[in-house]
């Protein structure tokens, strides 16, 4: 580690690359703010990086051009280049943020929640399935492409794709409103429920923002997600809160036994999700559910009345039934079902039985 006087080795101190190349230094007031925001930035991935957190939230050696910090080096191999996908949607999705904020600051968001529809109950809804059918609700996934498989289904209808969710069985459908790599929108969200469809809706993007959790509800969401891979526990905690707060439950998502150890050591999240897909490095396997529910976290679980969903590269009856001995109440289905040509079919092919009765 550098002492903040020795550069590391194939480190070079961020005011020493800047000389040739940067513009005079900009000391406009949008700058300073920039300037912060980048710094406030890089302070929580180091505090990221203490809870085992590999996500960088920012690009490490990009501070705003002018930048004149003497203890900040640029690292010369990584650069700007993200390790992997997560870490790119992540990157991408600040400056996206950014962007809808200044359209829409929070401000007029909030004047917006006050008319805006009631939230359903989404967690409810898992349990009532549940219940009714023997089988874990159904989280069905509006989802037209991803950045591991493409585009899945090509003559996307996301009204009609909800609707034929709805008469299969569904008890909450999950809509992916990332557009740069899953060909989602908010768009989608709201269209879904303007249509009349009542399966309670989650809002399926990459939150970095409590501002991107308004926005959802404003949009009609019922539930957000929020991945632990990404956000550190104090985001988990603050998040979670204005989730309550809201009216939305909040599905947290977790792929390690570090992440679900973090997660259980938070107190009040009612609904966890185990993805059996790394975001790092698309890899499914199943058995992810099984492992991280097993022994001590299995008994937590328990102990806190958590619903737990397993999430990810279900495809046959045999899959379902291998998370549900797994201990899960709710699954997320995607790619599976969104591509048969009747999704409602797909359902019942999925379950090996017609669970909308
Ligand atoms: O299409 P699948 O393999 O059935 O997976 C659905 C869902 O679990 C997956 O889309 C997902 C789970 N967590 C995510 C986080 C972001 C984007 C997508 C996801």
């Amino acid at each position: 580690m550098s002492n903040g006087n020795e550069p590391s080795l194939g480190c070079l101190p961020v005011h020493q690359s800047r000389v040739d190349s940067a513009p005079a230094a900009d000391e406009s007031p949008g700058n300073a703010l920039k300037t912060k925001e980048w710094e406030i930035g890089m302070l929580q991935d180091e505090v990221a990086a203490t809870q085992g957190i590999r996500i960088r939230r920012r690009p490490p050696s990009g501070p705003p051009l002018h930048y004149v910090g003497p203890f900040e080096f640029r690292l010369q191999n990584e650069g700007n280049t993200p390790r992997n996908i997560l870490e790119e949607i992540v990157w991408n999705k600040d400056t996206e943020v950014a962007q809808m904020k200044e359209k829409q600051p929070l401000a007029t968001l909030k004047k917006y929640l006050d008319n805006a529809p009631p939230t359903r109950d989404f967690i409810g809804a898992l349990k009532s399935a549940y219940e009714r059918t023997g089988v874990p609700g159904l989280i069905a996934e509006v989802k037209k492409a991803s950045p591991s498989r493409g585009v899945i289904r090509e003559d996307f209808d996301p009204v009609e794709i909800a609707k034929a969710y709805e008469k299969g069985g569904a008890a909450c459908l999950s809509v992916l409103t990332d557009e740069k790599y899953f060909q989602g929108s908010f768009k989608n969200l709201e269209a879904i429920r303007s249509a009349g469809v009542k399966c309670p809706l989650l809002c399926k993007e990459f939150i970095i923002e409590a501002w991107q959790i308004y926005y959802a509800r404003v949009k009609g969401a019922d539930a957000i997600l929020l991945i632990a891979a990404v956000l550190p526990d104090l985001d988990l905690r603050y998040m979670t809160k204005i989730c309550k707060m809201l009216g939305l439950a909040a599905l947290v998502e977790v792929h390690d036994e570090c992440e679900m150890d973090r997660v259980l050591g938070i107190e009040g999240i009612e609904l966890v999700g185990i993805n059996n897909r790394n975001l790092e490095t698309f890899e499914v396997d199943i058995a992810n559910t099984k492992n991280l529910l097993e022994g001590e976290r299995g008994r937590i679980i328990h102990e806190k009345g958590i619903l737990v969903v397993g999430e990810s590269g279900l495809f046959t009856p045999a899959d379902i039934a291998y998370v549900q001995d797994a201990g899960v109440k709710a699954v997320l289905v995607g790619e599976s079902i969104v591509k048969q040509s009747d999704p409602a079919k797909g359902i019942s092919g999925l379950f090996g039985k017609d669970i909308s009765l």
